[in-house]
């Protein structure tokens, strides 16, 4: 371990984030109703440009008036190519109610836009006095983003979330898909007339979590576009799960349950990162740095490992008891 200890991420579920349109309000009270965690209304690509300002009014409104339980709630503002960014976030917090949490920056680029939003942020929230500073979540989704994960990671104290977004990541890279995430059909290896498909997204994923592990932001994987293709998410998302990454977006209803799913530790992990956690107190107070579970070694570092795991259970525990 460095000098410096890695800060803990936020400490919140965070398995699906939940996707609409700001300018379809006849879905609000269904996201509200939902199992996600975090719910994302948006005001960026899913809303054609003559629907912009009016989508903003019902976002506003929507914060105000639905009632989204304890659910992490976040509005998607445009990118900082835009015109209508800066009228996004002065809006949103000269006239949403405090019950809004958290701003999701898209197609970050560097810690300078972060600064940007930052700034401006901080300017209101002073001029207004508002209790509840606003968190910031950013997606990655440029090759300029994933060029400069890290220094995004480490641009504010508001930063709580970082999300690959597949598809203007794909784009931007120049990728040969049209496809938002999962398998890619090209993207393979040969060997004795066999194919072994590989994972197009693994690099960016493992840059993202690295740089959120490294800055105590929580790494989160983005949409996966087939949303009838459950076993496709499903496998991506176990692979985002494994990497270290703690919950997936849902572009639809459809995936809320298996994000859910995946981003739980089921019983039997829960249960050997218990016993796992019991046999190194056990060990350690027969002054061993090391002891043998199930036929395996398990250390020091397994205790961390455990932890991961247990951690996650007891924030499910308290949230299921809330
Ligand atoms: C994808 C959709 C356009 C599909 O909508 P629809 O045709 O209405 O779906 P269904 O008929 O299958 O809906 C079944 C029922 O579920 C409700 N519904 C649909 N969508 C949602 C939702 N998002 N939240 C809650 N409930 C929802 C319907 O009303 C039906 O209800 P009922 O009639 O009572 O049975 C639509 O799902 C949609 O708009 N999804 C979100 C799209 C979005 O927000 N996209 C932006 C995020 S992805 C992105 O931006 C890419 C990223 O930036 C990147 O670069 O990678
Ligand atoms: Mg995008």
């Amino acid at each position: 371990m460095s000098f410096r200890l890695q800060p803990p991420a936020p400490a919140r579920l965070n398995r699906c984030q939940l996707f609409g349109p700001g300018s379809r309000t006849q879905l609000f009270e269904k996201m509200a109703g939902s199992a996600a965690d975090v719910i994302n209304l948006d005001l960026e690509d899913s809303v054609a440009p003559d629907d912009k300002e009016q989508a903003r009014r019902n976002v506003i409104q929507a914060i105000g008036d639905v009632d989204w339980g304890n659910k992490t709630l976040s509005v998607r503002i445009n990118g900082l190519d835009t015109p209508y960014w800066y009228r996004d976030v002065v809006d949103l917090l000269e006239q949403a109610s405090d019950r809004l949490d958290s701003i999701m920056i898209p197609k970050v680029g560097n810690a300078s836009d972060l600064y940007a939003v930052d700034a401006l942020v901080t300017a209101v929230e002073r001029a207004r006095g508002r209790a509840k500073p606003i968190a910031f979540e950013v997606i990655i989704e440029s090759a300029a983003g994933i060029s400069h994960v890290e220094e995004i990671a480490a641009a504010s104290p508001r930063l709580q979330a970082m999300s690959l977004g597949a598809a203007d990541f794909a784009a931007s890279m120049g990728m040969a898909t049209t496809g938002i995430g999962g398998t890619q059909e090209n993207y393979y290896m040969a060997r004795e007339g066999q194919k072994y498909w590989s994972d197009p997204w693994h690099w960016a994923q493992a840059a993202i979590v690295a740089a959120c592990r490294t800055h105590g932001v929580l790494p989160v994987d983005g949409p996966f576009g087939d949303f009838s293709d459950a076993e496709g998410f499903r496998a991506q998302a176990l692979r985002s799960a494994t990497l270290g990454m703690v919950g997936k977006w849902a572009i639809h209803p459809s995936q809320v349950a298996l994000a859910n799913e995946i981003f739980s530790p089921g019983e039997k992990a829960v249960t050997e990162a218990r016993e796992i956690l019991a046999a190194m107190e056990e060990a350690q107070r027969s002054g061993a740095g090391a002891a043998v579970y199930k036929g395996r070694l398990v250390d020091i570092a397994s205790i961390r490992q455990a932890q991961v795991i247990v951690r996650q259970a007891e924030l499910i525990a308290a949230e299921a008891a809330h």
